[in-house]
């Protein structure tokens, strides 16, 4: 690219990160089909497991409990449109704050879905989900309750350890949305109660194409690509052992700093308040990642306004699902009881392994160029 650019979308997707090029480039040259028995099929095999290894190691996980998957998406719709076959009287559980990935797999279950809702800073209302739980027993039907554990607009993190201790007990099944957590928080998989966990590869400098399901045991999903017995008979398809091994040494080689992250988030905060009195920061007064910030100036739409950072090189994002290419409504801020007009005028700068405080401070630089504008033309910054 001619003119330097400043990446700050980090919770779309992660620079590739230089361990995972170099396994992916290595990877790249070997030849053969991992099932395969001979010298080459071993090689593409070693590849694998080492990449399940440190995939599970991030993720506190065993190997045997991760399948890879070609998404995070892929992952959520095996957990729950697998995971729900064999309900005879189900309903799935999702809060109001869910990825479009978790949404629309529950909706393909042609299962009732009973929403959970957020409160004004974006936390999943407990008292809510205590409610669903007491309806499935009073109905005599199965619940898969699938919810987010850190949300990709707000970063709000959701009270888990909660979660876990009122869904774990019960004979309920458990999916969690942990694509924004993996390598930023103590996922614990094995040794705490979800049945199931989704996460991505290119949210923590890993390319695109490649997800996983962690699974337990005794989680009873019926395998949605059946082909051959690839993945412990999970998920059929020949493996990429490029992707794989891209996954693995990016998931080796996170290094989160949650302190060096709050630093930049707390930086930019505080330069955006300066700049603009009236910007509002949505999820404050909850726990939330230390990466990333969701903002708005009201009347400042983020339609233009990312038109106009992108000009300057800043790429950020409106924090809402825009997969089409448009910048579309916040369902996760309209479930915030968030008024549309401030929604729309949403910016969520997320930072990650590559960013610096200069990053921040170039940003600042070129919101306020955005508001000066603004101002001289004629309305109120
Ligand atoms: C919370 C969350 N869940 C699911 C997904 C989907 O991940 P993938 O792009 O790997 O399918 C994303 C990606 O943005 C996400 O942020």
């Amino acid at each position: 690219m001619a003119k330097e650019t400043i990446y700050l979308d980090h919770n779309a997707a992660s620079p590739l990160r230089p361990e995972a090029r170099a396994a992916l480039v290595a990877a790249l040259d070997l030849v053969g089909n991992p099932s395969s028995v001979h010298a080459h099929g071993r090689a593409l095999r070693n590849l694998i497991d080492t990449g399940r290894r440190q995939v599970a190691r991030l993720a506190g996980a065993e190997a045997k409990q991760v399948v890879f998957t070609g998404s995070a998406t892929e992952a959520v719709t095996q957990a729950i449109v697998g995971g729900t076959k064999a309900f005879s009287a189900g309903a799935i559980a999702v809060s109001a704050g869910e990825h479009a990935a978790v949404a629309k797999a529950a909706e393909a279950t042609g299962l009732p879905v009973w929403t959970i809702g957020l409160d004004a800073v974006g936390r999943i209302d407990l008292d809510q989900l205590v409610a669903v739980l007491a309806r499935a027993d009073a109905e005599g039907v199965t619940l898969l309750v699938a919810l987010h554990w850190v949300n990709n607009e707000t970063g709000v993190v959701q009270p888990m350890s909660r979660i876990n201790a009122l869904v774990g007990p019960t004979r309920h099944t458990l999916f969690v949305d942990a694509v924004q957590a993996l390598g930023k928080l103590d996922l614990d998989f094995a040794a705490s109660a979800p049945d199931m966990l989704a996460v991505s590869g290119h949210k923590i400098g890993a390319p695109a194409g490649i997800g996983a399901l962690l699974v337990k045991a005794h989680a009873d999903t019926v395998r949605l690509i059946p082909g051959g017995g690839q993945e412990q008979g999970r998920r059929g398809g020949t493996e990429s052992a490029a992707l794989i091994a891209a996954f693995g040494a990016a998931a080796a080689a996170a290094d989160y700093d949650s302190e060096a992250m709050s630093a930049l988030s707390v930086h930019l905060e505080r330069g955006l308040a300066a700049l603009a009195p009236d910007v509002v920061i949505f999820g404050q007064g909850a726990t939330r990642i230390g990466n990333v910030t969701d903002f708005a100036v009201p009347g400042l739409g983020n339609a233009t306004a990312m038109m106009g950072l992108d000009l300057m090189g800043l790429s950020v994002s409106s924090g809402s699902a825009c997969s089409s290419g448009k910048v579309g409504a916040s369902h996760v801020l309209a479930a915030m009881g968030v008024p549309k007009d401030l929604a729309n005028c949403a910016l969520r700068v997320s930072f990650g392994w590559n960013s610096t405080l200069a990053d921040a401070d170039a940003f600042l630089a070129g919101f306020e160029t955005l508001l000066s504008r603004r101002k001289r033309d004629g309305k109120a910054a």
